[in-house]
């Protein structure tokens, strides 16, 4: 992805008139001393009228009139390619966050990609919107003022080379001091977001467990840090414009001294009027020079550190999913069917593999519970049929192909997965609930009954609005178990060959997980139903319990079998079950 991509032909058509209007406004600008000429002159020629003085002073006017308009529809342009561009590039990473897989986004960080779509793109619209604005307009205005200058006299363009010659050193030595840290704030901003969206999303803990020292420290520390870059580069700037105003006095000082010199060896009044003329635009000149290598600072200030912010978007666009998707449509096994052959996966991050030679099969009509101690491997598995991670060896097929080899679409609309993790969107319930319609209209009929299945009903009947009370963000008021069964109707009411409960069951009271589990036969009849489950209560009815040690499957059989014959599972049993559940 390059820069050029994200300006289309109307932004190209803007950037044209902006360098118009930038030059008929240097050019207007530079008209204005020759007419402070003429009126000059005029004033200091005995005889002289009002009327003479306003015959140049009306083209003055009209000529500071012209450069305003043409500064204002210069302003526009630039603020219309800017923001039209930021648009862009912040559509830009949003989409691409969707191709990523949890290994990329893991591998920049949630926290960089929010400062990336929002700090970094205003820096690269700042720099477009100022910054190309001084860049076009600086060396057109000094390129224009110096020749002018050098057409009116030798004498007084010695000062004015003097005057740029220091304004370079004071900005050169500015923006050595300066840069280096500028590029270091955009990394330093995405430790703040990080701090503070830890601190934020875990206050509760911080308050019971008292740890607000704590995090205050580790606040402070990149709060203090961010302070101290900001300051450095402030202290820096703020040196900058007393000296330039210094210089640029010195500057009017030492024209005007050479001017006296020069107009006081003139005998000839005639002359002497005509030197004083020239003196007066001369020193606007000299002043418009400086002026332009002023206004390249802002350039040299914004454009590293915009240019930072654009390798950081860059950086995003320009990732390359690991997970891509395949061209297969349709299966060649009966809908349905989940196999493991051989599998073992590694996380992207991990020494080691977190499963190892998995196999197993699952069928239509088929309900395979996965139990096994926490940090088993349980989600590990269920994560790799819909692609979340791709397996390090072996195969997963759905409905008899390769996973990597499917069309992800096609894949992700044939499963149902409630995440281990709900996630509600803010909206109402019944938005959450008709969230993924897979291809197909969803009905109020077909919320109404996954929720009646998944017992959202049960909680939904005591609220005034129904299926549309309001889901606040992170479905922060509802419940852990009101969340899950939310979840649960949401992947219930889309339907599909696979249905996937990640440990969905962990916050429900027993009769609530009961009334679940039975409505769910007749809900799921016909579909592969794989359920993540810690409590033996949940997996016992299962038609098949496969059991998970250390990444392993050590088990695969019913309650009935694996009671009689895994020591595993038995393990599990004695620590949850009384004894006479345990005899039954
Ligand atoms: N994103 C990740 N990056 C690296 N390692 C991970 C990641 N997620 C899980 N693991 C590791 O993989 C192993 C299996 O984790 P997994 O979440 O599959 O276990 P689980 O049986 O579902 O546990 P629980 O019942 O506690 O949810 C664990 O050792 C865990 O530390």
């Amino acid at each position: 992805m390059k820069f050029h991509h994200f300006i289309h032909r109307r932004e190209w058509t803007l950037a044209l008139l902006a360098v118009l209007m930038i030059v008929a406004q240097v050019y207007l600008d530079l008209r204005v001393p020759e007419y402070m000429e003429h009126i000059t002159v005029t004033i200091s020629t005995p005889g002289s009228q009002l009327a003479d003085v306003m015959e140049h002073g009306w083209l003055m006017l009209a000529a500071a009139a012209g450069s305003m308009v043409a500064a204002i529809i210069t302003g526009f342009c630039t603020a219309l390619f800017g923001t039209t561009v930021a648009r862009r590039m912040r559509a830009g990473v949003f989409d691409k966050t969707f191709d990523m897989s949890s290994a990329e986004v893991n591998s920049i960080g949630t926290d960089s990609l929010i400062t990336r779509s929002t700090n970094d793109v205003t820096q690269v619209q700042m720099f477009i919107v100022m910054g190309l604005q001084m860049s076009v307009k600086a060396p057109i205005m000094a390129v224009w003022a110096s020749s002018k200058i050098a057409s009116e006299s030798v004498t007084w363009t010695i000062p004015t080379a003097v005057a740029v010659g220091l304004t370079l050193l004071v900005l050169g030595i500015a923006m050595a001091l300066a840069i280096p840290r500028m590029m270091r704030m955009q990394k330093i901003t995405d430790g703040l977001n990080r701090v503070t969206r830890e601190h934020l999303t875990g206050l509760r803990v911080i308050r019971a467990y008292l740890t607000q020292s704590f995090h205050r420290k580790r606040f402070e520390a990149v709060n203090m840090d961010l302070r101290n870059t900001t300051l450095f580069v402030n202290t820096t700037m703020a040196f900058i414009m007393p000296m330039l105003t210094a210089i640029m006095t010195g500057l009017s000082l030492s024209i005007y001294v050479l001017g006296a010199v020069l107009i006081n060896d003139t005998p000839d009044v005639n002359q002497r009027i005509t030197l004083f003329g020239q003196m007066v635009v001369f020193s606007t000149y000299a002043l418009l020079v400086v002026t332009s290598f002023m206004m390249m600072t802002v350039v040299f200030i914004m454009g590293p550190r915009a240019l930072v912010a654009w390798r950081r978007i860059r950086e995003v666009l320009r990732t390359e999913p690991s997970i891509t998707s395949g061209s297969v449509t349709s299966g060649s096994a009966t809908a349905g069917t989940v196999e493991f052959r051989n599998v073992s996966f590694r996380y992207p991050s991990a020494d080691g593999d977190a499963l190892h030679e998995l196999s197993f099969m699952a069928s239509p009509g088929e309900t395979v519970a996965l139990i096994g101690s926490t940090g088993s491997g349980k989600s590990s598995v269920v994560n790799l049929i819909p692609r979340f991670y791709d397996v390090r060896e072996g195969a997963v097929l759905v409905d008899g192909v390769d996973v990597r080899e499917w069309n992800l679409e096609e894949l992700r609309n044939r499963i149902a997965y409630v995440p281990q993790k709900n996630t509600l969107f803010s909206g109402s319930i019944a938005s959450n609930i008709a969230l993924g319609e897979n291809g197909r209209a969803m009905s109020a009929q077909d919320v109404v009954s996954a929720a009646t299945a998944a017992s959202v009903a049960e909680f939904v009947g005591g609220k005034e609005d129904g299926y549309a009370s309001v889901v606040a963000q992170n479905g922060k008021n509802f419940s852990g178990g009101q969340k899950q069964r939310i979840s649960m109707a949401r992947a219930l009411a889309r339907g599909g060959e696979i249905l996937i409960f990640d440990d969905s069951f962990s916050a429900l009271d027993y009769k609530t997980e009961r009334d679940i589990r039975q409505a769910l036969k007749t809900a799921a009849a016909g579909a592969t139903v794989l359920v993540v489950a810690q409590r033996i209560g949940t997996v016992r009815d299962a038609d098949r319990i496969l059991v998970l040690d250390k990444g392993r499957i050590v088990g695969n059989g019913t309650h009935e079998t694996l009671m009689a014959t895994n020591e595993v599972y038995q393990d599990i049993a004695r620590s949850q079950l009384s004894d006479e559940e345990l005899a039954s």
